[in-house]
């Protein structure tokens, strides 16, 4: 199932840039959002909307630069009209739910290019990054919550918390070959998912966010907006393991 959800109002069409909570990714994560952002068009989509012959959760890859992708970002197929129509009227909504696997074409209307924002959490590549990705894990008020009044400690304990922690943090890091394979895993779903779009015909690019650690989302959307696109599904994944 596609979920679709535009913000409000007239959508602007360029990105916004206010950090602020964003609702729609909230809605389907108990754990904090892996970004605070607010998109001019975004879409939030549910994990077998691209297809379940990849069996991805859509998670991210770790890339600044937009993974490559064999076909080209621009219109080797126009929609049928039918499909733009739905499109226009979908977009006067405030909220779609739009449910076949094959609607995520209907996204891809003309002159419109397509980036897929894929967020997560991240986690520390090496030994050296291990004490200031604890730090902005717990400079995070999600992750730790002080009472108002205390607030102003929250970096201060963030640091005391992260330099106290950071040596076993690095054994357990050490042992798994040096880092959190995280950014590795999503590289590999970012080219499975590009693959994917590129199979259904839809030339998209992925962007990869991350909220504790490079690439951070504040990059991402930096990216997705010097590349002009201007409709932007938006997909994290938590990977446990
Ligand atoms: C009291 C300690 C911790 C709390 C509370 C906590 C909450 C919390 N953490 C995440 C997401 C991640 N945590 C990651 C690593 C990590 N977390 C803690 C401690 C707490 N987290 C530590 C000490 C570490 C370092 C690894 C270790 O020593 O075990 C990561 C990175 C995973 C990776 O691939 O490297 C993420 C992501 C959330 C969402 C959360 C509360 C909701
Ligand atoms: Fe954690």
């Amino acid at each position: 199932m596609l979920h679709v959800r535009l913000a409000p109002g007239p959508a602007p069409r360029n990105l916004s840039r206010r950090w602020d909570s964003s609702a729609y990714l909230h809605s389907w994560c108990s754990v904090p959002c892996p970004s605070r952002l607010s998109l001019s068009r975004t879409y939030s989509i549910k994990s077998s909307s691209i297809g379940s012959a990849t069996g991805l959760c859509l998670g991210q890859c770790c890339r600044i630069k937009p993974l490559s992708c064999k076909c080209k970002l621009g219109r080797s197929s126009q929609p049928p009209p039918d499909s733009r129509q739905h499109f226009s009227a979908s977009s006067s909504a405030s909220e779609a739910v739009l449910t076949a696997q094959s609607d995520i074409r209907k996204l891809f209307v003309a002159n419109e290019k397509i980036g897929v924002l894929l967020l997560n959490l991240g986690g520390p590549e090496t030994l050296d990054d291990v004490q200031p990705f604890l730090f902005n894990l717990f400079a995070d008020p999600d992750i730790i919550r002080l009472p108002r009044v205390f607030r102003f400690l929250q970096k201060p304990l963030a640091q005391f918390i992260s330099v106290a922690r950071a040596p076993k943090s690095k054994e357990g890091y050490a042992s798994i070959g040096g880092g959190s394979p995280l950014r590795q895993i999503t590289d590999a779903q970012g080219e499975a998912l590009m693959e994917a779009l590129c199979g259904k015909d839809i030339p998209a690019k992925v962007y990869v966010g991350m909220r504790y650690w490079h690439p951070f989302t504040e990059e991402a959307i930096e990216q997705v907006g010097a590349f002009h696109v201007s409709i932007t599904l938006v997909r994290f994944c938590c990977l446990l393991y």
